[in-house]
């Protein structure tokens, strides 16, 4: 275990809270504490840090690594984290000899002090860069070949992107891309997944991208509809459906399927109740909305005939997708990571992930607006909205017509349901967007207030 890192720690509780990945924002201290410290490298030390909080709700573990140079100041004011008693401290995913150790130690297939390497091709020791943005986690790809996703927050067990993209891979699906190795170690006594690599998609373009420069294009073209110009994208969105259908497939072939019968659909639109009332004490402007929201969830409570339930991606959006030559890939079954892990790994039906997909053609609609400033109230406005309108319907329906192809079901004929689920979705949007983006929370705000008044 871990001596006296009183001055690390110091060093910690002013970082953490400043890094997007950090999921307490909001939440009062409690305590910061050391409950793993292993050298993987002469700089490396790998930290796990516990995170207690003064509410005395859910405890949070936190993968840390750190690079610790004894010399002199070396650079990289970015990535440095401060000065202790043992030398300067590095984020070590952002710091080229921490990633290189990292990738070295996975090469290596020998476990340390609890951490064990699992590889399942030969890796090459390459170059390393940190992907543009962080997230949720942070990703290091490796001379454009290999993408190490490093999970920040830990959940004890399995993570169900490693479960789920090797369930699809090992069904022979090209809907993800391959993957080459993870790395596990323990929390809570229980083995956890803290890395999983798969194959850097070089050529991929995100879709969410890819769907923004169609907007822009008809929002270039402000007389022209959807259908008309150049960077229509609806071809693209029922691509997108079908390869959505053909994993849901897969999924329900390989993983296991329940009967989500009545009580099931209950307790489904009980847990959306609470969703709301937790949402209404973050983002206040949602009550305005709350008669017609709860009477969404009602109408899923309502439900008499059951609907199938399996595993699904969980937090579908146009960021998790790629284009690639041969057609669309998925990535990041992680389901939404503010939940805990128990709950997203729960069968769900299809229509929470159908739902996802369509409340990110609205998004990518709205946030032109937004860039444009057009959700103030200005002359012109009322045509750009318009299309934007039309442009999330068409893309939308699109998505909608490619997912039958595949499945033989066309998920609007499920109207109350995906209602339930996209509104439900939409009320998620509107905390996350208070909490990490407070500039884009109109997006799921007006999508609520427009869902909501066609009743
Ligand atoms: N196999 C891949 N090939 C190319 N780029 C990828 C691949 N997997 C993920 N990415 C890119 O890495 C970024 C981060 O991945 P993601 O799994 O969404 O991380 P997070 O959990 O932090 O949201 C994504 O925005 C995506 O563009
Ligand atoms: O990609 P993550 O797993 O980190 O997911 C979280 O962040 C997403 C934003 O990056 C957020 O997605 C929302 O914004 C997207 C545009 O940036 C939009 O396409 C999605 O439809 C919208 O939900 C996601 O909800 C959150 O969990």
């Amino acid at each position: 275990m871990v001596g006296d890192n009183s001055d690390l720690v110091a060093l910690l509780v002013s970082w953490l809270p400043r890094q997007r990945w950090f999921a307490g924002k909001g939440r009062a201290w409690g305590s910061l504490r050391i409950v793993q410290n292993v050298r993987l490298s002469d700089l490396l030390r790998h930290f796990v840090i516990e995170v207690r909080y003064a509410d005395g709700g859910p405890v949070d573990h936190y993968q840390v690594p750190l690079v610790v140079r004894p010399d002199a100041p070396y650079g990289h004011e970015g990535f440095f984290v401060g000065k202790y008693a043992d030398g300067l401290v590095y984020d070590g995913l952002h710091d080229p000899d921490g990633s290189a150790a990292l990738l070295a130690f996975i090469r290596g297939e020998a476990a340390r002090d609890g951490f064990v390497p699992y590889t399942l091709e030969e890796l090459e020791p390459l170059p390393a860069h940190v992907v543009g943005a962080e997230q949720s986690n942070t990703s290091i790809v490796y001379g454009d070949a290999y993408i190490l996703k490093v999970f920040r927050r830990l959940w004890p067990g399995t993570n169900p992107d490693l479960e789920m993209t090797r369930a699809l891979a090992d069904a022979g699906s090209p809907r993800v891309a391959r993957p080459l190795s993870w790395l596990d170690g323990v929390v809570d006594g229980q083995t956890t997944t803290f890395a999983f690599m798969q194959e850097f998609l070089r050529s991929g373009t995100e879709g969410w991208r890819l769907a923004l420069a169609s907007v822009r294009d008809l929002y270039a073209e402000a007389d022209l509809h959807a259908d008309e110009v150049g960077g229509d994208f609806a071809a693209e969105s029922e691509r997108l459906g079908a390869a959505t259908a053909d994993v849901h497939r897969i999924i329900a072939e390989t993983l296991p399927t329940a009967v989500g019968d009545a009580e099931i659909l209950r307790a489904e639109s009980a847990q959306m109740h609470s969703r709301l009332d937790a949402a209404i004490k973050v983002v206040g402007e949602l009550q305005a909305f709350e008669a017609q929201l709860r009477a969404a969830y009602d109408e899923l409570a309502r439900r008499a005939r059951p609907v199938v339930l399996q595993r699904i991606h969980g937090d579908y959006h146009l960021g998790q997708v790629l284009r690639v030559d041969s057609g669309w890939v998925l990535f990041d079954f992680e389901g939404e990571p503010a939940r805990p892990v128990t709950e997203r790994i729960t069968l769900q039906p299809v229509y929470r992930d159908v739902a996802g997909m369509l409340r990110s053609f609205d998004y990518a609609a709205q946030s032109m607006l937004l860039e444009r400033s057009m959700l103030l109230e200005r002359e012109g406005e009322s045509a750009l909205r318009y299309r934007a309108q039309e442009w999330a319907t068409r893309n939308r329906d699109a998505f909608c017509i490619g997912y039958a192809g595949v499945r033989g079901h066309d998920p609007r004929e499920e109207a109350a349901l995906l209602r339930a689920f996209e509104l439900d979705k939409a009320v998620y949007e509107v905390v996350y967007e208070a909490r990490h983006r407070p500039s884009w929370l109109p997006i799921p705000l007006g999508s609520v207030e427009r869902l909501t008044s066609t009743d």
